[in-house]
């Protein structure tokens, strides 16, 4: 099994300044050219890479190093590195710019011969004799298809590693194969295996709500939850992107990986973070069918249907939008329905967890909304807890409301870092806690690898997915899904003006 170094398994320290960052840490940020939009590796590095330079996070000496096939020169790539930054018409940014510019260079090379690499350690080395310090570090960011992860790696440890006095890091994205056995395949010695969403906000705010709060702590089980719900939206389609989608799906894209962790997050023990996750991942059961609804987005109101994209195979049933019920078999959580639904196309942009509480004892109150607390994870990042309370006023009725935590309201000040910035800057300080380890990786893999089979048409007939319009909330069987697992939407409680208590 691979090895990784585990700095930290407890909650890291929120106050590490970058005071503890190591010297002279060079970063590679990429190997490959995205197609579309001709950026040097995934859209959001070069710009979290920025963030952490203007605001004084990036060691002193770090320099990045662009390595992909494309032949190009200095200019060419600090026009495509920089190009990604938002705001390079103010004035200011425009100055961060230029000299966030002296700290790159380009090298062109292929993935698979030595020499490329021989050649990329000479420019590596070149920059390092100007460092004051002797203690040189590397990290490496392989923004590359998994096709070319292991030969990859191999030449980068052959011919690129320091060998004293220094620290190398991989940082990989995924995906981390399509099933168990191809993700097998991948595993590397000592990589940062990216999950963009553990670097969001409200991801990492799930550990202190949960574990800083005694009142949140003690409703967290199957006594008083009903149901929980981890909802991705996107009111996009594939446009242009379906090739690699058709071969993923969306359960791949976004449920296996990004919905799985926040779930992991939300059920997990006390930390030991990463033990504690990969304890939850062992209690879930592989995804059954029943549990599982299928949809595919077709065209409305003008806006082209899945199969409309030219870059989708003809009468493809590759799901655009997935809801799959998890269930954790531990003392915790024992019975109660975890739903993970995910989906392009759809009403709105939103990724929120909807915790779902059980109903009140009946007698004194009858008819009352449930309590739900939703962690609104973007846009406009919030927490809020739907409740009831007394309508003001000289009789005795509840009505339901919310305790609201709208982040933009209540810390106007402050500005929530992007993923891709905290987790590079996690990198910087070796603190694996905000990565997948490769266990957890399996364990996710087991749960889904058997779904996604069966979805592949491994064993017979693939699965038509449901047709649902683009723009709307999804498949026409979504809400019956969802309240076979007992979820009852407030909709009649809580628009009702009134709910009485019945003796008085
Ligand atoms: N940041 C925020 O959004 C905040 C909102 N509030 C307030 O809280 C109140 C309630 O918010 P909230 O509960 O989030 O919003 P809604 O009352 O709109 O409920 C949303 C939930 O209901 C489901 N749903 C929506 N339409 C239907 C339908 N036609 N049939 C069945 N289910 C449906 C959604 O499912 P699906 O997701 O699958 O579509 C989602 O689970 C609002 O007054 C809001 O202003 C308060 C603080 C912050
Ligand atoms: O990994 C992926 O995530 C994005 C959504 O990321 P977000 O940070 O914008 O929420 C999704 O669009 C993409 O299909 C998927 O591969």
């Amino acid at each position: 099994m691979p090895r990784e170094r585990s700095m930290s398994g407890t909650i890291p320290s929120m106050e590490t300044t970058h005071d503890e960052l190591k010297d002279n840490t060079i970063i590679i940020a990429s190997s490959h050219v995205v197609r579309a939009r001709c950026l040097i590796a995934h859209p959001q590095t070069l710009p979290a890479l920025f963030g952490l330079f203007r605001q004084g996070f990036l060691p002193r000496d770090t320099h990045i190093v662009g390595y992909a096939r494309t032949k190009m020169d200095q200019a060419e790539f600090e026009k495509r590195a920089t190009s990604n930054i938002k705001g390079a018409d103010d004035p200011e940014t425009a100055n961060q710019i230029e000299a966030f510019k002296q700290r790159l260079s380009y090298v062109s090379g292929g993935y698979e011969d030595g020499e490329s690499f021989d050649k990329l350690n000479t420019h590596l080395q070149e920059i390092e004799s100007h460092y004051q310090s002797k203690e040189c570090n590397r990290i490496f960011y392989l923004a590359l298809p998994p096709t070319v992860f292991i030969p990859v790696s191999q030449h980068i440890k052959e011919h690129c590693y320091v060998s004293k006095g220094g620290v190398n890091r991989i940082i990989i994205e995924k995906p981390f194969g399509k099933d168990l056995e191809s993700a097998r395949h991948l595993l590397l010695d000592e990589t940062f295996r990216i999950d963009h969403y553990l670097g969001k906000e409200m991801v990492k705010n799930l550990l202190v709500l949960r574990f800083a709060n005694v009142a949140m702590g003690a409703c967290w089980d199957k006594n008083y939850i009903s149901n929980v719900q981890i909802t991705f939206k996107e009111p996009f389609g594939t446009e242009g992107r379906g090739g690699y989608f058709d071969e993923f799906g969306i359960i791949r894209d976004v449920i296996q990986n990004h919905l799985l962790q926040v779930l992991t997050i939300l059920t997990m023990e006390r930390p030991d973070i990463r033990d504690e996750k990969v304890k939850v991942l062992r209690s879930i059961p592989p995804v059954e069918k029943e549990d599982t609804l299928l949809g595919q987005y077709v065209s409305a109101n003008g806006k082209p249907g899945y199969l409309d994209d030219h870059t989708v195979p003809p009468n493809s049933v590759c799901p655009t939008y997935a809801a799959t019920t998890l269930w954790i078999h531990n003392p915790r959580w024992e019975g109660v329905p975890f739903i993970l639904k995910a989906g392009k196309a759809l009403n709105e942009a939103k990724v929120e967890v909807r915790i779902q509480f059980k109903d009140v004892t009946q007698g004194i109150f009858k008819d009352i909304a449930r309590n739900e607390l939703v962690i609104r994870i973007q846009p406009s990042e919030a927490v809020y807890l739907k409740m009831n309370a007394k309508t003001p006023g000289l009789y005795t009725r509840a009505i339901p409301t919310e305790m609201d935590l709208t982040y933009k309201r209540r810390f106007t000040e402050a500005k929530i870092p992007e993923a891709y910035e905290s987790l590079i800057l996690d990198t910087l300080r070796g603190d694996h806690s905000n990565f997948v380890r490769h266990d957890e990786l399996d364990y996710a893999w087991k749960i889904f690898t058997p779904i996604l089979h069966w979805i592949d048409g491994k064993n017979g007939q693939r699965p038509k997915p449901s047709p649902y319009p683009y723009g709307s909330r999804g498949p026409k069987e979504l809400d019956g899904f969802i309240k076979k697992y007992g979820y009852k939407r407030a909709d009649d409680a809580y628009f009702w003006p009134v709910t009485n208590m019945a003796s008085l």
